[in-house]
């Protein structure tokens, strides 16, 4: 296989370590280019046989898939550049969620995809959502989940549902890490106790809920009313964390979906020269 990697910054380097370390991929199938060139060689370096790509015409040549792992006001270039390396049977794949099929379809001659990833696929783990143009054929869909299962579980969304998604499964990771460095915070803040000892008990309490979650086959309820005993001390802040944080994230997500909303008027107006009223 082929593949191309336009973009080796936090995402790009991300997916191309971890479909490495998967052996989903090796290194002599890949060919990376980046904007600032000695961080594209650097990632080389550390992989034999990888191939560096001077152009990103250069870089989608003659690929079976091509990744583009760039921020959204990047793409129109990009787009352009690759415009006459691709044919009909390659396959671009863009990781952003503000970009439409829509807009690639327009401007590339061959198959596009979406799939946005997530950090905690740097551990094999977490979901990838995947989404696809008019010209992707069950084979090619299911061949790209094949490839994403390796370091993922791939899930099929509709595109009009990217951004919540995103927010939860690509978002998620920062927004818990938030909280539960405001809990840790308050911990130290509190009570004084050391902060390296309050972290390792909150990292392991995190990691072994999701394990209820998923191996244990625990519902959110469940581990709330196990734990709430009637009475206690839980129920109690409980109780208290449902007052103060009523709504919360439903302001969360139309912070989140205003922005995008922002960034698919600008990504539109670049490929198109037209406002998109999507969400
Ligand atoms: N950080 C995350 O958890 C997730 C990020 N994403 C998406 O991934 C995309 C990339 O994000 P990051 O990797 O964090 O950004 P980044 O800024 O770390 O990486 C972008 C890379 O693209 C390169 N680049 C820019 N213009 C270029 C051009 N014309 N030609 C070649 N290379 C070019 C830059 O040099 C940089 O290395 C974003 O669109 C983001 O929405 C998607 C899912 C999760
Ligand atoms: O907004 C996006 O497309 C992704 C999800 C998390 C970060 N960037």
């Amino acid at each position: 296989m082929n593949v191309g990697f336009i973009g080796t910054g936090s995402m790009g380097s991300l997916l191309i370590e971890a479909f490495i370390s998967s052996d989903a991929l090796s290194p002599s199938e890949i060919t990376i280019s980046n904007r600032t060139i000695a961080k594209a060689e650097a990632l080389a370096d550390r992989y034999p046989g990888m191939n560096v790509a001077y152009s990103n015409a250069e870089a989608a040549l003659n690929m079976d898939y091509i990744f583009l792992c760039i921020k959204p006001h990047e793409f129109k270039q990009v787009v352009q550049d690759i415009q006459s390396s691709v044919h009909s049977d390659s396959i671009v794949v863009s990781i952003t969620s503000p970009v439409l099929l829509s807009h690639l379809e327009r401007e590339l001659n061959c198959k596009v995809a979406k799939i946005i990833p997530s950090i905690t696929n740097m551990v094999r783990s977490g979901a990838t959502l995947c989404m696809y143009g008019d010209s992707m054929t069950e084979q090619d869909k299911s061949d790209l989940e094949q490839l994403f299962s390796f370091i993922s579980e791939p899930i099929r969304i509709e595109e009009s549902y990217t951004r919540i998604v995103s927010d939860l499964s690509s978002c998620g990771p920062a927004f818990f890490a938030f909280l539960l460095q405001q809990f840790v915070d308050a911990a130290v803040e509190e009570t004084g106790i050391p902060r390296d000892g309050a972290l390792q008990v909150a990292i392991n309490m995190l990691h072994g809920t999701g394990l209820l979650l998923t191996e244990g086959g625990m519902t959110l309820e469940q581990i709330q009313q196990r734990v709430a005993v009637p009475g206690g001390i839980t129920a109690k802040a409980l109780y208290m964390l449902r007052q103060e944080t009523e709504g919360i994230f439903n302001h969360l997500i139309r912070t989140t979906h205003t922005k995008y909303k922002d960034d698919l008027v600008k990504v539109s107006n670049a490929f198109c020269g037209e406002e998109v009223n999507g969400q």
